[in-house]
């Protein structure tokens, strides 16, 4: 397996283009199956997620064609095949698979799925939904097995128990072809699901709402895609890049950014005292002076957003008086700490609260990026270190950064992948 090698100490400087939405990226791919001819996608991220849902795609007798940032995904020939295991395990996002294809089939075999190992990750309220549908739900040796009644999918009012994107897509996916209208009260708001949204409306779907928490449906009998779809530019690379200019940087401008989208994560930059000039779609970042420490809660879009805590956090080191992160989507969200510790930081958990101090000097050494985030943490983390620091587990990355090692060279970095 291949790791990634950082020779730290080096400041980065130059531009660097964002790439499309992983997080929308794998909604949109399952979403493909509900169209009956074929799908065009722009600004598709180069990360591991795309191809190993073109993999499961294929399973389906879906072929697709990845071809610079363009993928064009042919359903026309699609076979309706259970997908208990296997491929499915090789990411979350493949559970989007249970709502398209109950959707395009009204049924759908589809494996537990994987992704990131962040703490609990149930999908209760995508089985509601699902059966708020009428849909049968039951677990079949370790795959969901869920059915429409012989007269089809029927829309409901649904009313999420905590805020859910992925139950929100999903619920989506099933109910844009159900019939009538459904209701998805307490609905996730993420920019995600409006792209989501975007794309299936420019399919025939009617989805309104969307990007707000009450979102309506009423379902059509099919989908057609006729124009290319581009995805939205991805807020959490955004925010890897920013946290990384502002730690190392010597003047970085981050480009394709819907700025809007990082509310949260921007207000927290300029509260440490972060300069920055916010463009019309990029970000200028200043080298930093002092720094201030912050406090962080993770919440709900449009709230700071769990996936850029652990991007922010070897910026936090860097900052003076005592730090404290609380992630309250997923409070074990915390495999980035031990790592940064071996690397010298300050920092204890206590009662899932995340307590840092500044520290001077981080050390390279062999460090694993047990999930995406952590992984990012540790590429800050060793840019700002001395020596060289071995980041193990790299594929967790690269499942989910687009073209890493060329875009941080593309600043100067001093980075390798190795086998
Ligand atoms: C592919 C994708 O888009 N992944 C994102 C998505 O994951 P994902 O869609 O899996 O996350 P959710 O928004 O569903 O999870 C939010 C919270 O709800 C809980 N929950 C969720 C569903 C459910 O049925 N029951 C339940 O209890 C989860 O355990 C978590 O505490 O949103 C997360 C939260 O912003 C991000 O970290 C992930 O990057
Ligand atoms: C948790 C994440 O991804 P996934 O939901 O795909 O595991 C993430 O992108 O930070």
């Amino acid at each position: 397996m291949e790791k990634m090698l950082i020779h730290g100490g080096k400041k980065l400087s130059g531009e660097v283009v964002i790439g499309g939405a992983k997080n929308s990226t794998v909604a949109l791919i399952p979403a493909a199956i509900l169209s009956r001819t074929p799908v065009t996608l722009d600004s598709v991220p180069h990360i591991q997620d795309v191809y190993n849902l073109m993999a499961i795609l294929d399973d389906m007798n879906v072929k697709s064609d990845f071809t610079e940032n363009v993928l064009t995904i042919d359903p026309t020939e699609i076979h309706d095949v259970p997908l208990p295991n296997g491929k499915i395990k090789s990411l979350r996002a493949s559970y989007y698979f249970m709502g398209a294809l109950l959707g395009r089939f009204g049924k759908a075999i589809v494996g537990l799925p994987g992704g990131d190992d962040i703490g609990p990750r149930p999908i209760d309220q995508h089985i509601k939904g699902f059966e708020a549908l009428g849909a049968s739900v039951s677990n079949e040796h370790g795959a969901m097995a869920i059915k429409a009644p012989a007269e089809g999918l029927h829309g409901a009012r649904i009313f999420l128990d905590m805020v859910s994107v992925g139950a929100t897509i999903n619920v989506i996916l099933a109910a844009v072809t159900a019939k009538g209208r459904t209701v998805i009260e307490n609905a996730a708001k993420e920019p995600e699901i409006i792209d989501l949204a975007t794309y299936l409306n420019n399919m025939g779907a009617k989805v309104r709402g969307a990007g707000t928490d009450v979102i309506r449906i009423s379902g059509v009998p099919t989908l057609e895609a006729h124009n290319s779809h581009t995805i939205i530019p991805d807020r959490i690379e955004a925010g890897t890049y920013l946290a990384m200019a502002a730690a190392v940087g010597e003047g970085v401008k981050v480009k394709n950014i819907i700025s809007e989208h990082l509310d949260a994560f921007l207000a927290k930059l300029e509260e440490m005292g972060v300069v920055m000039d916010v463009g019309e779609d990029s970000i200028f970042v200043y080298p930093s002076g002092d720094l201030k420490m912050v406090q962080i809660k993770t919440m709900p879009y449009p709230g700071f957003a769990t996936d850029l805590q652990q991007p922010i956090t070897p910026l936090m080191l860097k900052a003076h008086g005592e730090g404290l992160i609380i992630d309250t989507i997923y409070p074990k969200r915390v495999r980035h700490i031990p790592e940064l510790l071996r690397m010298g930081a300050d920092i204890t958990i206590e009662n899932d609260v995340i307590i840092l101090h500044h520290c001077d000097h981080l050390q390279g050494t062999e460090v694993a990026a047990e999930e995406i985030r952590a992984g990012a943490c540790l590429m800050i983390a060793g840019l700002m270190a001395e020596g060289t620091t071995t980041i193990t587990k790299v594929d967790n990355i690269l499942r989910g950064y687009d073209r890493v090692v060329m875009k941080l060279r593309g600043l100067g970095a001093d980075v390798e992948l190795v086998d």
